[in-house]
């Protein structure tokens, strides 16, 4: 029998008023993995996370975490969980260490807090109290109270988003070694680099519902296998998309990623690119690059949805 999943999302849907946030989602996340989910705004991650968290109720469907439903068991769940708000999550008065110190006597067996303070340059500011932290600092707060009580379970909300490269890097590390040491992890985000680079397995959610999953290397092998990315220096003339559509005949797609690069999916061939750079010359577009690739998750979504992932 295979494992059963650390977090079981089962034909969830939730509404606010008339707007349907998650759409009849059915995903599981496997012990001791990172797993990514990928949406556009709006497109129902944070409310699903808030509901593993046992923050909502589930309107209809079913939302299980190690086992336990998070509304009812709340009480046994908490002390095996670990949360990142995507922002929040402390008192306003608090000071950042007492805060950290708090989250940690509430585990079994936490990480120590210094250490895990230190290394998320949260030392310089350990007195001051949480309203006055910088948003930041808030976030790497929150990231430490996510991770400090070793939860066997850790939910973090867009944990990078707005990080410098540095503590970005560092975070990520952080991620892995708690994978390492056996912690679940269910993140957000928007970054296709960090999915890649720390997913396990990725769901990408789309308007409250599921629109493909697996492991970053899946996704981007399957359906077609190679791209062309167009970046020009100078605006693409309205229309552009269809006018290269129809150059490159039946068997590509043309995505007009932004106002400055489209992509081409499809056979990614001498004779394609010929048509590629013929079509420029004929419209007085000046390539800027001109690159052959495997499509990334970006490409993946924008397939999948028609639309780009970032806001
Ligand atoms: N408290 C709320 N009241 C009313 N509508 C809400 C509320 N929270 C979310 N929504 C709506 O529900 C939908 C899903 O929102 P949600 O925050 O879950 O998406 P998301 O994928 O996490 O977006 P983002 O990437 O912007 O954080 C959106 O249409 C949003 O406007």
């Amino acid at each position: 029998m295979p494992p059963s999943p650390a977090v079981l999302v089962d034909g969830l849907v939730m509404r606010y008023g008339e707007t349907i946030a998650v759409d009849g989602l059915h995903l599981a996340v496997e012990a001791q993995t990172i797993t990514a989910v990928l949406g556009p705004n709006g497109a129902g991650k944070t409310t699903t996370l808030e509901t593993c968290e046992g923050y909502r109720k589930p309107h209809h469907g079913r939302v299980s975490v190690l086992g336990l439903d998070p509304v009812r068991d709340r009480r046994a769940l908490l002390p095996r969980i670990g949360v990142m708000l995507q922002a929040g999550g402390a008192w306003s008065g608090v000071r950042a260490l007492e805060m950290l110190e708090h989250v940690a006597r509430l585990h079994a067996h936490p990480l120590e807090v210094g250490p895990l303070a230190e290394r998320l340059g949260l030392h310089e500011c350990g007195r001051t109290p949480y309203r006055r932290l910088s948003g930041g600092q808030q976030q790497r707060l929150g990231l430490a109270m996510a991770l400090v009580g070793r939860p066997e379970v850790a939910f973090v909300d867009e944990p990078t988003a707005g990080m410098d490269p540095a503590v970005r890097r560092t975070t990520w590390e952080l991620l892995e070694e708690v994978r390492a040491d056996g912690v679940t992890v269910v993140l957000t985000t928007h970054y296709m680099d960090e999915a890649e680079r720390l997913a396990d397995h990725v769901h990408i959610i789309d308007r409250g519902r599921l629109v493909a999953s697996g492991s970053p290397l899946e996704l981007m092998r399957g359906g077609t296998v190679s791209t062309i990315r167009l970046v020009v220096t100078e605006p693409f003339p309205p229309g552009a998309g269809d006018s290269l559509r129809a150059a490159l005949g039946p068997d590509t797609e043309v995505s007009q990623l932004d106002s400055l690069s489209l992509l081409v999916t499809g056979p990614a061939d001498a004779s394609t690119l010929g048509k590629v750079s013929r079509w420029c010359d004929e419209h007085g577009v000046v390539p800027e690059s001109l690159t052959l690739g495997q499509r990334n998750l970006e490409d993946v979504f924008l397939e999948l949805t028609g639309r780009g992932l970032r806001p």
